[in-house]
């Protein structure tokens, strides 16, 4: 539980309780005040909101809610009119500086805070979310979800007469990306807000081990001191110097999302998560997609049933898998791109989405100035503490490398600070679900089998289809599946692997029954509510039972 402290305007169930003041005086709430000295202090309160939304509007003109007009209610003043005490005994302005404001550096600054820490977050972006919400996880979810929705309205013969379907180009189609971004970003904005936490809109770099400098705008500098450091800057899509990203052809994830022009036939360098993600999207859109993989199986590292099942959906939806492929280089052209393979393959494709890796955002932080080195990819190194090999400069996020998700930074970020402030049950962030938001949806936890044949485990296999359950049957899901290992003896589950829409919530059913220990046959012990999604994990528990002999 939070400290609770002095200045603190928000109430135990999260609300603002200046804003409940707010609403009495416009007749929402009703009013209780008992005597005359409360009614003054409430008209106090009032007046004092009322000066306080003035200047919200003033400090933030752009937080004004897209589909209402109305004023999103932050307090800004807060932050400035804070007479925080520093809880340590530094010579410092600040106890603790958190460079960048992804979820990795959001995490680590309110677990800060909350633990009365004066704390500064620095991002470059005008706006609080990190690449997480503005280029990466957010606008391609929810780039997805439009996708599919249309691949469903174009499946309902109702619509599919209806609608004159074209080719949509896809800056369009993230009409609703833009929204959610923007949801985000308010949401994000007011717990840094009341949370007292000072946000610095530039580019850190370190001076020496205790001062940073900001580039706020064009050589405009401020410098600022700081006790202890927590690098949360993320990463970036990494660009080989072969390619010419300035081409109005040539694609990263981060410029995708710019695309203004509709195309026939796109090609996917990269069939990693991102890769594997756009196929989808792009075959939804109706594109032809070459997939170029440079090794023999896609995600190889699922379990190779869950892999199969995602290569045969995609050739069915018009992608073509190419395996063992190599760049050699690109041709560009005015609307055109053609791929030389080094197999010597060529192929002639609209536009290229190159989604091959990414590198962490070290280059500007002037890490020589502290003493610290990433590696070839950008990346940091930390012991299980989040602690650098700089005794006060802790890292988390995509910064350090695995697993590189927004949920694990998060939880990354937290743990950083955690350890920090000297924490006892802190814990670094070990086991965490894979969750692919390919259509259908992968997700997974524990090991495969391959693993577990490896390890000469004596595990067993239960498995629920989705087409026999009456749940799916009712929403219209074709295909996925839901396979349990567990071990045959013990009737301990090792790993739970989903492949189909929603797996990656049916997913956390089964983490949670994992991390409480439970075997097997808690999912036959168990009433779940019928018809489900979950009824999978009962059907899949039957069928692995009736294995064991
Ligand atoms: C297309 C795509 C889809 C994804 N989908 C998913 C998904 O579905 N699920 C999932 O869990 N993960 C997903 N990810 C991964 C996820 O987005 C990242 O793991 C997550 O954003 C990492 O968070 P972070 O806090 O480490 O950094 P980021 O979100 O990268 O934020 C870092 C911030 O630091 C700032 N910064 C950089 N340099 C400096 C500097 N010198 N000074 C100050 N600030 C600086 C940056 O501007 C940025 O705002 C996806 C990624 C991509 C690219
Ligand atoms: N749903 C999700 O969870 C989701 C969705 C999209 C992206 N992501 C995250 O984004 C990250 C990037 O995904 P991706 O598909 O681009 O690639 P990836 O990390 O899967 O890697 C693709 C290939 O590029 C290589 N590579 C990686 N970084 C490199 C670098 N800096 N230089 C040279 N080669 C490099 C890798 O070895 C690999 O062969 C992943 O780590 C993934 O966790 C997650």
């Amino acid at each position: 539980m939070a400290n609770k402290r002095k200045g603190d305007t928000t109430n135990d169930t999260g609300m603002d309780t200046k804003t409940e003041v707010s609403n009495k005086d416009s007749g929402s709430a009703p009013n209780t005040a008992p005597n005359d000295t409360q009614d003054k202090s409430t008209q106090e309160k009032i007046e004092q909101t009322h000066e306080q939304v003035t200047d919200d509007i003033m400090h933030h003109p752009a937080l004004v809610s897209p589909l209402d007009d109305k004023r999103i209610e932050i307090k800004s003043n807060l932050t400035r009119d804070s007479q925080r005490l520093k809880a340590d005994d530094h010579p410092y302005e600040y106890d603790v500086v958190v460079l960048g404001a992804g979820p990795a550096g959001e995490a680590a600054a309110m677990k800060l805070s909350k633990s009365g820490k004066k704390v500064a977050v620095i991002d470059p972006r005008e706006q609080v979310g990190g690449n997480c919400t503005h280029v990466g996880t957010i606008p391609s979810k929810a780039l997805r979800q439009s996708v599919f929705n249309l691949i469903n309205y174009r499946r309902d013969p109702m619509f599919t007469q209806a609608m004159d379907y074209h080719q949509v180009p896809l800056n369009k189609v993230l009409a609703n990306a833009r929204h959610v971004i923007r949801r985000q970003v308010n949401t994000h904005t007011r717990f840094y807000e009341r949370n007292q936490v000072e946000v610095i809109h530039g580019w850190a770099s370190f001076v020496d081990a205790h001062t940073l400098r900001i580039e706020l705008d064009d050589n405009v500098f401020e410098e600022l001191t700081f006790n202890k450091a927590i690098i949360t800057v993320g990463s970036r899509p990494y660009r080989p110097e072969i390619l010419d990203f300035d081409h109005p052809r040539v694609f990263d994830s981060d410029k995708i999302l710019q695309m203004d022009y509709a195309v026939k036939k796109i090609i996917i360098y990269g069939a990693g998560v991102i890769g594997c993600e756009y196929a989808s999207i792009f075959t939804g859109l109706g594109y032809k997609v070459d997939l170029i993989n440079n090794k023999d199986q896609l995600l190889s590292y699922l379990d190779s049933e869950i892999s199969d099942a995602i290569a045969h959906d995609f050739r069915q939806f018009g992608v073509l898998i190419r395996s063992n492929e190599e760049i050699d280089h690109l041709e560009t052209h005015d609307d055109y791109v053609i791929l030389h393979l080094k197999s010597g393959k060529k192929i002639k494709s609209d536009a290229i989405l190159w989604s091959n890796g990414r590198s962490g955002n070290t280059e500007g932080l002037n890490l020589e100035a502290v003493g610290l080195k990433a590696n070839s990819r950008g990346q940091l190194k930390v012991d299980d503490t989040y602690r650098t090999d700089v005794e006060h400069i802790y890292a988390a996020g995509d910064v350090i490398g695995w697993p590189s998700l927004a949920s694990a930074a998060y939880d990354q970020g937290r743990c950083a600070a955690a350890f920090m402030v000297g924490d006892r049950d802190a814990e670094p962030v070990s086991s965490v679900p894979t969750g692919i938001y390919t259509i259908p949806e992968i997700s997974s936890i524990g090991k495969t089998e391959q693993e577990l044949t490896d390890e000469q485990v004596p595990y067993e296999v239960g498995q629920a289809f989705f087409k026999h359950l009456a749940r799916a049957q009712i929403i219209g899901e074709r295909s996925g599946v839901l396979k349990i290992l567990f071990h045959r003896e013990t009737l301990e589950i090792l790993g739970i692997h989903c492949y189909g829409n929603h797996a990656s919530e049916i997913i956390h059913i089964g983490q949670v029954v994992m991390k409480c220990n439970n075997t097997l046959e808690y999912f036959v012990n168990t009433t779940f509510n019928y018809p489900t999604m979950a009824e999978a994990y009962r059907v899949a528990a039957l069928n692995g039972l009736n294995r064991i002999f």
